[in-house]
């Protein structure tokens, strides 16, 4: 049996009853010192204790910034995340909140509600309306900062509402980049994207370069009046001073999915409470691909959409045995590994080793399982963070497939 830590409402059909439904052999805890992998949304991991078995942490969502990779990457814990899962669902949401807010539908709707007792409000409406007319989004500048899952797809949908659309990225990925259209005009610096522009709505992650991306200085950019929107993270706008923005006026309207104590004080926002992400469809999808890199990592050993280690799939182990080794991108790490290997007479039949920053991956497939002590000796390897012993598929008792 393998215990889940779940932190957060990942999905429905997921915790269901409260109890993990997580297929067989697993089984939900609370307990973290008996956990084997912790499932999370935005919950916080930062500064909590990870219990001694926690091998594997899955984020079903987009964003990281809630774990501490780089500990977890020194303490052998895999950080996987869903990239994409939910990007659909906050372009719907974005698109909609610069249409509502580039005419002042919201302002309009609490005037019917401030007037439903009004025995004449069919003639007071019309008489009315005046106040709310607004603008077209139609052929007005949009800049779009961050064209990874989520950005790629507001830029497109942007543009085939006719908007003239401009997007930064400096690490626009291959597989995003060939999402994007061709008519996204691609810019190198932020001050060319926000100049003049009526709209600038941020889709990037939060992280050193990012936070407080846009403060002052790209704020008295914009088109007097613009609308900025954020839905990426609270820290990436520079809370003051879009505060002072919008009582200057130079900003017309601020829109973020992020309730924190400056912006619910702010004049002409909306906020919604973090629910970019909260839809049926993106909540089963983010979840299936966690809880499936999950699985497949804690059965098999295989990295997929890792974010603090390489990626690295050499499928179910089909020989007599697998290691894993989880250890710092440092010279000789194979040497040692493999030296060890040899001399208790362990034949290789397959080898993978992988490297990402300061991280490195090795999965090693034996004829058989090497004694405990030869384990032992792989861990005391300087910069070895864990070793893992994985059953192969013809040793499980789930397992009725004929094993090569
Ligand atoms: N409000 C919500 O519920 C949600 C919020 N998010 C937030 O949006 C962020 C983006 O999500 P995805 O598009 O799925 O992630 P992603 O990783 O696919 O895209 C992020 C993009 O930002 C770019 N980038 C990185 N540093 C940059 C910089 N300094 N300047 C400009 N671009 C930069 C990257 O090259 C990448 O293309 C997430 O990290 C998360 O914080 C994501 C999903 C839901
Ligand atoms: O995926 C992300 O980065 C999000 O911000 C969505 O967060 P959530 O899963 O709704 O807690």
């Amino acid at each position: 049996m393998r215990y889940v830590k779940v932190m957060d409402n990942i999905a429905k059909d997921i915790t269901r009853d409260g109890v993990a439904n997580l297929g067989d052999g697993y089984q939900k805890t609370d307990d973290m010192q008996r956990a084997d992998a912790i499932l999370v949304r935005a919950s916080s991991l930062h500064g909590m204790d990870f219990g001694p078995d926690v091998r594997c942490v899955a984020r079903s969502g987009a964003g990281f910034n809630n774990i501490p990779i780089d500990e977890c990457a020194r303490r052998g814990i895999v950080v996987f995340n869903t990239p994409g899962g939910n990007s659909n669902a906050v372009k719907e949401l974005v698109v909609g909140m610069i249409l509502v807010n580039s005419r002042d539908a919201l302002g309009g709707m609490r005037w019917v509600l401030d007037n439903v007792e009004d025995p004449d409000i069919v003639r007071d409406a019309e008489k009315n309306k005046k106040a709310f007319v607004g603008r077209e989004a139609i052929g007005r500048k949009v800049g779009v900062v961050g064209l990874g899952a989520v950005g790629s797809k507001v830029a497109n949908a942007l543009l085939h509402l006719g908007m003239d659309v401009y997007g930064y990225d400096p690490y626009l990925s291959v597989e995003h980049a060939w999402e994007l259209s061709k008519h996204v005009k691609r810019v190198d610096s932020m001050d060319e994207l926000c100049r003049d522009a009526d709209y600038v709505t941020l889709h990037v992650p939060s992280k050193e370069d990012t936070r407080r991306m846009m403060g002052t200085h790209e704020l008295s950019l914009m088109r007097k009046g613009g609308m900025l929107i954020n839905y990426a993270r609270a820290d990436i706008i520079d809370e003051d001073a879009v505060a002072a923005a919008l009582e200057e006026g130079q900003l017309g309207r601020f829109v973020c999915d992020f309730a924190t104590p400056k912006t619910t004080r702010m004049p002409r926002t909306l906020i919604t409470p973090h629910m970019g992400a909260c839809t049926f469809e993106a909540e089963e999808h983010c979840a299936g691909m966690a809880v499936q890199q999950m699985k497949d990592y804690l059965e098999h050993g295989i990295v997929r959409n890792s974010v603090n280690y390489p990626d690295c799939d050499l499928g179910p182990c089909r020989t007599g045995g697998r290691i894993v080794a989880l250890h710092a991108n440092v010279p000789n790490m194979i040497g040692q590994i493999t030296a060890i290997l040899a001399e208790s007479n362990a034949n290789i039949q397959r080898m993978a080793n992988e490297a990402q920053a300061d991280s490195a991956y090795t999965v090693i497939d034996l004829d058989q399982f090497v004694e405990v002590e030869t384990l032992e000796r792989l861990r005391e390897i300087p910069g070895i963070y864990r070793i893992r012993k994985i059953t192969p598929l013809a040793q499980r008792s789930d397992f009725k497939g004929i094993c090569q």
